[in-house]
């Protein structure tokens, strides 16, 4: 399958660069780049040693990830570099990571990583390099209308990264390639196998790289033992109801692991408060959430105040809502809507921009006061 990368000068004298991860995805990338006969170059960060990362020596599986992508690049003929990212990366996305939970938020590593180390840092090499492009196996469509270039989900929805991109500029959407974003999944690994990639069946990466295990509360106490301090169960009333055993184990609208018996109703948790070490709980309509005040925000259109959807988790369905600049209003009380989480803003595919939620307002239920 032959893919148009949309440089806008002969194939011969096209320079691109390729996002090598060491899956199975920006190994098609790197193929079908060699393919259009431009010069292809692959480069692969070293982000972290697996170790290191969770606090212990040893295993490192960025160090198999590495091979693989060389081992791709060999086979395709064409030069490989690795670039040691390790400190941006622990500067840029571990230490937020770690500080935004110590702040009693749900962060979004992801969406830091494509950010800074991806398509700013990475980006840079890349021009640096001469290279009319930076290609990644990122499944997001980059469309081109009327001379504008936009952001699209990728056709296939189950694969769809378009949530963790928001924070992408106009300029760097203008420099980046997204061959994958109008092709499923199983077609991308049937073309690896096609082209005898080693990597063909190499099982899909960890949501959270760094966190190959899941339990990020365990990276969190190891860099900030403090975090892993017990306290307060209460209720929206300030009433103790039980202790819980640190803050890090909790997030907004989480019901298990709360402990406390003999309740009348289901209780979840509604709020952290760190600065009291206090986990705040309440009836699942007091998670309802009427606003959201949004910090940080990327528009990839040029910005308008009008009804949108709106992703306020990577999961979550899109809603209606309106934003002004500064507060999201949803036209429906929200559940679930966690600051440090990103909210994304959607016309059907594609996306407008987006930010971080930063405060919320909740929705007020009479049965709720006392
Ligand atoms: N360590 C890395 N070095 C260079 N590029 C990377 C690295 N990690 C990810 N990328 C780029 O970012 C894209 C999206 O990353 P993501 O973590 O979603 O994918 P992945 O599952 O690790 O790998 P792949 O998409 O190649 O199967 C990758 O396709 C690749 O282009």
């Amino acid at each position: 399958m032959s893919i148009d990368f949309q440089i806008d000068k002969p194939k011969s004298a096209q320079r691109i660069v390729v996002a090598m991860s060491g899956g199975v995805d920006s190994s098609v990338v790197a193929a079908l780049a060699k393919a259009t006969g431009a010069e292809t170059i692959g480069i692969t960060l070293q982000l972290y040693d697996h170790g290191a990362a969770v606090g212990r020596k040893g295993s490192c599986c960025a160090g198999k990830d590495i091979r693989d992508a060389r081992a791709v690049a060999e086979k395709i003929g064409i030069p490989h570099y690795v670039f040691d990212y390790e400190n941006n990366f622990k500067e840029s996305v571990i230490d937020d990571f770690v500080s935004e939970y110590v702040a009693g938020r749900t962060p979004v590593p992801c969406i830091r990583c494509n950010q800074g180390v991806k398509f700013t840092d990475l980006l840079n090499v890349a021009r640096e390099l001469g290279a009319d492009c930076l290609a990644t196996g990122h499944y997001v469509r980059r469309l081109v209308n009327n001379d504008r270039v936009e952001m699209h989900r990728a056709l296939d929805p189950a694969r769809d990264q378009s949530y963790f991109l928001f924070a992408t500029t106009k300029e760097q959407l203008d420099y980046l390639r997204f061959p994958l974003g109008g092709l499923p999944k199983p077609k991308v690994r049937e073309m690896a196998a096609e082209l005898g990639l080693s990597v063909a069946m190499k099982a899909d990466s960890q949501d959270i790289c760094f966190v190959p295990d899941g339990d990020y509360a365990r990276i969190v106490e190891e860099k900030c033992p403090e975090s892993g301090q017990g306290g307060d169960i209460v209720d929206m009333q300030g009433r103790v109801l039980g202790k819980h055993s640190g803050l890090i184990h909790f997030t907004v609208g989480q019901r298990r692991g709360l402990e406390i018996g003999g309740q009348k109703e289901p209780l979840y948790v509604i709020r952290l408060d760190p600065a009291k070490k206090q986990l705040v709980v309440g009836p699942r309509q007091a998670l309802a959430v009427a606003k959201a005040e949004i910090k940080e925000v990327n528009w990839l259109v040029d910005g308008f105040d009008r009804e949108m959807q709106v992703k306020i988790r990577s999961a979550a369905k899109p809603v209606s809502a309106r934003f002004d600049g500064k507060e999201l209003v949803f036209e429906k009380p929200e559940y679930g809507v966690s600051p440090g989480q990103a909210a994304v803003f959607y016309d059907g595919d594609q996306v407008l921009g987006g930010g971080w939620i930063k405060e919320t307002t909740p929705a007020v239920f009479d049965d709720l006061a006392e």
